[in-house]
């Protein structure tokens, strides 16, 4: 049995997802509690794809995060570097286009997608930053990105008990469960090492994208940004953060909060919310 450090090297990763592959899809579902279908809709929400679109669902394992775009009749291509993850999703869906390739060297043309979209795998990549300048280099100008991945709740209360979920209750539950039960530390470790939910959007930013935008899930045990391919291929950092749902995201109180709930409402007076 295998399992990551918080290092990630590629080879590890990969064979502990090799690893947990046939049981993946059912283990999500019990250690999330089932929360993780909801988070996928909103996921798909935010995409927003429509009919005649291509969408790239990076690192996208047997594929459960692909098939509500292969279902709704848009094209979606699913690429994960762990065969055996790849060998579950196209035994359960021989329909869908998976393609073998590495995040961080993506195997496609440029702008090749109009939007690209990344769940639970991005806090496993070795190189997160170059992974995102990948998917800018693959994506149309105008193209969407959406990150869905693990965060930090907002509420220091629910952090406390959550970590406590996350450290003490979640590997004895994945001991009983998984095939792989150590792959569940490394899963606890790697999201409390991954960055908070402002940084993270930095860093969406400065790979080649802009206006990252977030919204909390779960009180922010899952967070999901989006941003924007820019026209003339330069990212940008100058944008003010704010939270398409969650107040917490923005400024306690003074000028700087004012600043930003009047970019929120412009923002949203004038675009498509996700
Ligand atoms: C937790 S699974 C997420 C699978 C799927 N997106 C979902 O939502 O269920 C993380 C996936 O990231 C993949 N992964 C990690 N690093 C990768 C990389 N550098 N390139 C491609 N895939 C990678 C793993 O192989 C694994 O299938």
């Amino acid at each position: 049995m295998s399992r990551a450090t918080l290092q990630k090297r590629p080879e590890e990763v990969q064979a502990m997802f090799d690893d947990v592959a046939p049981r993946y899809d059912i283990v999500n579902d019990i250690l999330s509690l089932g929360q993780d279908r909801r988070w996928r809709k909103v996921v798909v929400d935010a995409v927003g794809a429509q009919p005649g679109e291509s969408v790239l669902d990076l690192a996208a394992g047997t594929g459960t995060s692909s098939e509500p775009y292969a279902d709704a009749g848009i094209h979606v291509v699913a690429c994960d570097f762990s065969a055996g993850m790849l060998e579950v999703g196209r035994r359960r869906r021989p329909d869908i286009e998976f393609v073998e390739g590495d995040a961080t060297n993506l195997p496609f043309e440029d702008a090749t997608f109009d939007a690209v979209t990344i769940s639970f795998g991005l806090r496993n990549v070795s190189d997160p930053h170059r992974a995102l300048r990948e998917m800018a280099r693959v994506t149309k100008p105008g193209g969407r990105l959406v990150v869905c991945e693990f965060s930090h709740p907002s509420n220091s209360v629910f952090r406390t008990v959550y970590t406590e979920y996350l450290m003490k209750a979640l590997p004895p539950i994945a001991r009983k469960v998984s095939s792989n039960p150590e792959s569940y530390v490394y899963l606890a470790e790697s999201i409390r090492a991954w960055p908070a939910q402002n940084e993270l959007a930095g860093w969406i930013n400065t790979a080649n994208w802009q206006d990252c935008r977030y919204r909390n899930l779960t009180g922010g045990i899952v967070a999901v940004h989006h941003a924007v391919k820019p026209h003339d291929g330069a990212g940008s950092t100058t944008e003010e953060l704010t939270d398409a749902a969650s107040p917490n995201a923005l400024p306690e109180s003074g000028p700087q909060r004012a600043r930003a709930a009047s970019e929120y409402l412009r923002r949203h007076a004038s675009r498509r919310p996700h």
